[in-house]
């Protein structure tokens, strides 16, 4: 799909994971200044979301690979981005859907007892515009 070499995080867990996946969302940017972005268009999202820890689990998995696409499929494909309960009075733009991707793997990864970490999400909205959202640290 998206074989495309990402701006690396800087870390020392043992293992690292990459998981990369698109789904296909619509949005608009409800405020006049984003121009033609303020009526309804579509987008195929490519994410890929960088994991990292030290432990495994007891199948030998950081994570999941099939859980970091539903927790993102689940709730962003095939949706009017505006409309979900996730970004209520959010703008819904790359930033924002970034931190919201990298927030709700976050919490998954929290509920895991080894700890691994989400390190970066990377989301491309169109072939020439893309966000990295990293956390606060
Ligand atoms: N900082 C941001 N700027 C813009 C966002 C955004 O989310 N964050 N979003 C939009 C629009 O939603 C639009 O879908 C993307 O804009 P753009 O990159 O201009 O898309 P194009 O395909 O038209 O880009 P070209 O390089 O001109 O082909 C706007 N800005
Ligand atoms: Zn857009």
């Amino acid at each position: 799909m998206m074989q495309q070499i990402y701006p690396q995080v800087n870390h020392t867990y043992a293992f690292e994971l990459n998981k990369d996946m698109n789904f296909s969302a619509a949005h608009y940017i409800p405020d006049e200044r984003a121009g033609v972005c303020s009526r309804t268009h579509g987008h195929t999202y490519f994410v890929n979301v960088t994991i990292a820890g030290n432990h495994l689990d007891e199948m030998g998995f950081l994570v999941n690979f099939r859980d970091i696409k539903s927790i993102i499929n689940d709730t962003f494909d095939h949706t009017l981005i505006n409309d979900l309960p996730e970004l209520k009075d959010k703008m819904p733009s790359t930033e924002l859907v970034a931190k919201t991707i990298f927030d709700m793997i976050d919490n998954h990864l929290n509920t895991l007892p080894h700890a691994p970490k989400v390190l970066q999400v990377f989301l491309r909205e169109t072939p020439t515009s893309y966000v990295i959202y990293r956390g606060v640290r």
